[in-house]
């Protein structure tokens, strides 16, 4: 596959407003992100994914380091670079609120470069696509957040750009809502070929929607894979023990100590393993404390446990 973003050990340090230290928002971060692909950009709060997505829509100029879309330099060649993309930041707060949505629509496909006599067929598509017709003519302040969110991906769709920048697409909707803005972004990757960057904390989106994960901590790249190896990964070490007797708190506090048991029941514990072999010697230890054992199942597990872990341990193996 051809890469059509490259990130080249970036960095970004920002002057503190008020004690003017310096603090690196980003160091050395590298990727690439190839044609086609929808890729997670995830990372605890303060992480450093804003820093770097603004960095690749060229809001952000980087302190060292350089970045490519479809081959052009994001500063040297600034305009070419930045014609293959759109990006919607900070969510619904770059619309229109005192227009409708229909206006929202007209106004940006002419801002974008639409050619006129284009605009009603292009906003005709996104108005079906992302079911606001019934909408259409309500003002963006009345709308609800998910709605607002939906029309500022569609604002995004105008300009029919190769690659898709989302900040935080899924922030404040409900389950619902969230499950429809994920569809209709899987639907734009996979029937229009567009290539979506997303930066969330959502991580039903990432183990739903994106292929592959980036995982920034502190400012770096920790983890660059694709979601299905990670899950896998993970999951050959994740059990589920069910004991015929309750274990007492003493029996959960020595286990506790000794293993990294994420979830307790009085009967049922689930533990996510550093290494396959240590299933046994927790058999062995639940043995000699004369608890027998009635049940242990490989459990599945979700993309929250596997980020948390690398987030807390920065390993991936
Ligand atoms: N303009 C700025 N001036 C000073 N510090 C900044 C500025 N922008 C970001 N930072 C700092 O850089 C770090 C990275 O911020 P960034 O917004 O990139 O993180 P993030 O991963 O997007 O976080 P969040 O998930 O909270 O949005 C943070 O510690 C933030 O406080």
């Amino acid at each position: 596959m051809e890469s059509i973003i490259s990130v080249n050990a970036i960095h970004k340090a920002y002057k503190k407003r008020k004690s003017k230290q310096i603090f690196t928002a980003v160091s050395n971060v590298s990727f690439s992100v190839m044609k086609g692909e929808i890729v997670g950009l995830l990372g605890p709060n303060g992480a450093g994914k804003t820093t770097t997505i603004k960095t690749i829509c060229g809001l952000l100029v980087p302190d060292q380091g350089t970045v490519t879309i479809n081959g052009f330099d994001s500063v040297r060649d600034r305009k070419k670079a930045l014609r293959h993309i759109s990006a919607v930041l900070e969510g619904n707060r770059n619309l229109y609120w005192r227009l409708t949505v229909f206006e929202n629509l007209v106004y940006f496909a002419g801002n974008r470069g639409v050619p006129k006599k284009e605009i009603a067929k292009k906003v005709e598509e996104l108005l079906t696509l992302f079911q606001l017709h019934d909408k259409q003519d309500e003002l963006v302040n009345n709308l609800s957040r998910g709605m607002q969110q939906k029309l500022a991906v569609s604002v995004a769709m105008l300009a029919d750009t190769d690659v898709v920048l989302l900040d935080e697409p899924t922030l404040g909707l409900d389950v619902e809502t969230g499950y429809e803005v994920r569809n209709l972004l899987r639907h734009i990757a996979h029937e229009q070929g567009k290539t979506i960057i997303i930066s969330t904390h959502d991580m039903p989106v990432v183990q739903d929607l994106c292929e592959r994960t980036i995982i920034i901590n502190e400012g770096e790249v920790i983890a660059n894979e694709r979601v299905d190896q990670l899950l896998r990964l993970f999951a050959t070490s994740a059990y589920r023990v069910e004991v015929k007797a309750s274990l007492t708190d003493e029996q959960q506090a020595m286990l506790a100590s000794r293993f990294p048991i994420h979830h307790w029941e009085a009967d049922t514990l689930e533990v996510n393993l550093d290494q396959e072999q240590d299933i046994y010697k927790l058999m062995a230890i639940l043995k000699q404390n004369e608890t027998p054992i009635e049940t242990i199942n490989r459990t599945g597990i979700n993309f929250e446990q596997v980020f948390r872990k690398l987030v807390n341990e920065g390993v991936t193996s």
